[in-house]
């Protein structure tokens, strides 16, 4: 089994450089289905796993796809399948984002139904109800849910919470229907933006992403466009909330702050410091960091993407911390890891009440969900003795060289693969 394996006290210092973001690249990804002319190239995709599974989502359904470096090109000129089944649905949600594509172009998609996850029950209604207003007729059976029109017609759709996802799959339906689409109350985060944006350039006319409300007309016919993803705000993040508990300094290269102001704003409410700079966002962590109160949040809002590596940090913070998720009903499973490690912690409903600081205790813990995993690492970068992180499969969906990046910033990390390589290892670090 690999495992991760860090011993805790090393400061941070250095530049980290962030990769395209995850969020933004899976939905790119599926809207190249509708250009039936020219190859798509986007640029500065990471090179994740999730990213593999897209792509084959797409080879399968009869794209061409091909990566070069950090570059993927698609080919989706020839008539397309419509099917995308379970087995990689099951590997990644976002695979139901090709749905929207699937219909707009061919008429029908047939796609997995996606299970319940760690994080909750993450139905899909939403999608189907946007499908369904633009004249689809959408059935679900046999664990599949299909969708078909002869020809989609614009409509007027209000989400009854602005879900990313729904956006994301009505918009890719909306841009080749017939007449104008008004979505409301819309998700405004900067992956709906960078959408819109590859959209745009080929050939849709998309209006407001970013606000509330998107407006979509119509066009004929998409053509491949060239389109480069934009960082990765989850990735930086992440970085930011690492650099802070070991009371280090690191410049987050390419990291946007527009894409960050609420985790600025919640870190510097820590006592955090941070500089904007040219390049990206500077943190410097304190000696000593301050309790806060957190709620996730639709875009501006605190990210649910953020909520478990900020509970790492606010273990480590004098007082009473109280966390609220909102967005997802069940992504607390990383709170019990985090007991093992010896830390103050208590569920009640949807919030988490933390009483710091605790002294982390490096243990052996089990990554529940991607952003647990990260989550897990940067406490052991704080605990003392070795923490070792488990169920990788989870980080590596939406980290690029994770371990090597913090090592490259100062922290005492391995990943390996088995017992007897873990053996040596600590051997080595002790
Ligand atoms: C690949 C990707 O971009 N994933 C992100 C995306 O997921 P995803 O697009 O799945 O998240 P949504 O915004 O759709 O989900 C938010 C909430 O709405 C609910 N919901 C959603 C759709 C629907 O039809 N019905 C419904 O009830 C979900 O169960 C959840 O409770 O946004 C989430 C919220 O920022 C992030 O945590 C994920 O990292
Ligand atoms: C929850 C996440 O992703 P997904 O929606 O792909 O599960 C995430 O990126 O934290």
């Amino acid at each position: 089994m690999e495992k991760i394996i860090v011993r805790g006290g090393k400061r941070l210092s250095g530049t980290v450089k962030v990769e395209g973001a995850k969020n933004a690249v899976l939905p790119v990804i599926a809207a190249s289905l509708l250009a039936s002319e020219g190859k798509s190239i986007i640029r500065d995709v990471p090179i994740l796993s999730d990213v593999y599974t897209i792509g084959e989502v797409l080879r399968h359904l009869n794209a061409g796809v091909e990566f070069v470096d950090k570059t993927i090109i698609v080919d989706a000129s020839e008539d397309l399948n419509v099917e995308a089944p379970f087995e990689y649905v099951r590997k990644m949600r976002a695979s139901v984002l090709v749905m929207g594509s699937l219909l707009a172009r061919q008429g029908r998609a047939r796609v997995a139904l996606p299970g319940g996850c760690a994080i909750g029950s993450r139905p899909i209604d939403l999608h189907l109800k946007g499908f369904e207003a633009m004249g689809a007729k959408v059935k679900v059976e046999n664990g599949f849910v299909e969708a078909s029109a002869d020809k989609l017609r614009g409509a007027k759709i209000y989400l009854d919470f602005p879900s990313v996802g729904a956006t994301q799959n009505i918009m890719m339906a909306a841009v080749l229907a017939e007449g104008s689409t008004v979505i409301e109350n819309c998700a405004k985060e900067p992956e709906i933006v960078d959408l819109a944006n590859y959209l745009n350039s080929m050939g849709a006319y998309v209006r407001g992403a970013g606000t509330g409300t998107i407006r979509i007309e119509g066009v004929e016919k998409m053509y491949g466009a060239d389109h480069t993803i934009i960082p990765d705000r989850i990735e930086a993040g992440t970085f930011m909330v690492a650099a802070a508990i070991t009371g280090g300094n690191v410049l987050i290269q390419g990291a946007v702050p527009e894409h960050l102001s609420s985790v600025i704003a919640k870190l510097e409410e820590m006592d955090v410091t941070i500089i904007e700079e040219e390049t990206g966002i500077r943190v410097i962590g304190p000696d000593k960091l301050k309790a806060v109160d957190i709620k996730t949040m639709p875009h501006p809002g605190f990210p649910t993407d953020m909520q478990s590596q900020m509970m790492a940090l606010l273990v480590c913070a004098e007082g009473t911390s109280i966390i609220t998720e909102t967005v997802f009903e069940n992504r607390y499973m990383h709170a019990e890891e985090f007991r093992r490690m010896n830390s103050d912690i208590k569920i009640e409903g949807r919030s988490v009440i933390i009483n710091g600081p605790s002294q982390l205790q490096g243990a052996e813990v089990a990554a529940t969900d991607l952003r647990a995993a990260a989550a897990l690492i940067i406490a052991g970068l704080k605990a003392d003795g070795y923490t070792r992180v488990t169920e990788l499969k989870h980080l590596d969906r939406g980290y690029l060289d994770f371990h090597l990046k913090l090592r490259s910033l100062g922290a005492d990390i391995e990943r390996v693969k088995d017992l007897t390589v873990e053996t040596e290892i600590v051997e080595t670090n002790s």
